[in-house]
């Protein structure tokens, strides 16, 4: 679990990842040892890659999953509970991906119901946000975003950091376009008072990254910018080298 003083440094590798991938953990979790004290370390791989990777992970690296059912167990093919994420040592689950929310028309409703699940089993969530490329055109980015994250969090936290969140915006992911640090910083900063409005002190205690193609060029930008906590890596995460390439930006 991380402290609010370390940056929180995201792999997110999507449905990408066979058996042979897991010595990228390996690499990784070789590595991430020396920037213990500057960060905490995740990667979510595919489900099917949950134990093995958790096996190779050692102390350094986290492990979770990419995504968790709001309900215990039952009958919903296909899907993973929180208790099966954290019965294999998984202690983070990414909710309300972009990706999820337009290919699994996943409302917000939904998300907060799917952190709240990852809460009672003992998971830190990532819940996620962004706007469309449209929605930043037409102005309305702020407004859409936090309204998002106001209806996709938990109603109260018990404990400082209990969760996280992502903004990533939607035209940024998988693109090689980055918004602009001052595009994160106002984002971030408005994303920072959505959190203490809902959650007083403690709002400021929630880790707030940065998603859409971020690589090591970019990151040590991306890192130092107002109110970005960390970041939440696609892509860039599929190889120890450029993982920990962002790593070294911190
Ligand atoms: O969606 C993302 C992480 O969750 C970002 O993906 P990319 O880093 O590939 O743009």
């Amino acid at each position: 679990m991380t402290q609010k003083n370390k940056k929180l440094i995201a792999g997110n590798w999507k449905m990408n990842g066979l058996q042979a991938s897991l010595k990228e953990i390996e690499l990784i979790a070789a590595k991430v040892g020396h920037y213990a004290d500057k960060g905490t370390f995740l990667i979510c791989p595919p489900a099917t890659l949950l134990p093995g990777a958790k096996a190779l992970a050692g102390d350094d690296l986290n492990i979770g999953a990419q995504d968790c059912h709001s309900e215990k167990n039952g009958a919903y093919t296909g899907d993973i509970s929180a208790e099966m994420i954290a019965e294999i040592g998984g202690s983070f689950v990414i909710v309300g991906h972009s990706e999820r929310r337009e290919g699994h028309h996943e409302s917000n409703e939904a998300v907060k119901a799917k952190a709240e699940a990852a809460l009672g089993q003992g998971l830190k969530p990532i819940v996620c946000c962004g706007e469309t490329l449209q929605q930043r055109e037409k102005g309305e980015a702020i407004g859409f975003v936090t309204q998002q994250i106001a209806d996709s969090t938990p109603d109260s936290l018990s404990k400082d950091g209990e969760i996280a969140i992502a903004y990533e915006p939607i035209w940024a992911i998988g693109t090689g376009k980055t918004a602009s640090v001052d595009d994160v910083a106002e984002m971030h900063v408005a994303l920072r008072k959505t959190l203490v409005d809902k959650y007083g002190e403690r709002g400021n205690t929630v880790e707030i990254l940065y998603g859409g193609s971020v690589k090591p060029e970019n990151a040590n930008a991306l890192l130092h910018t107002q109110d970005v906590d960390g970041a939440l890596v696609g892509g860039a995460s599929l190889k120890a080298d450029s993982f920990l390439g962002i790593v070294a930006a911190l």
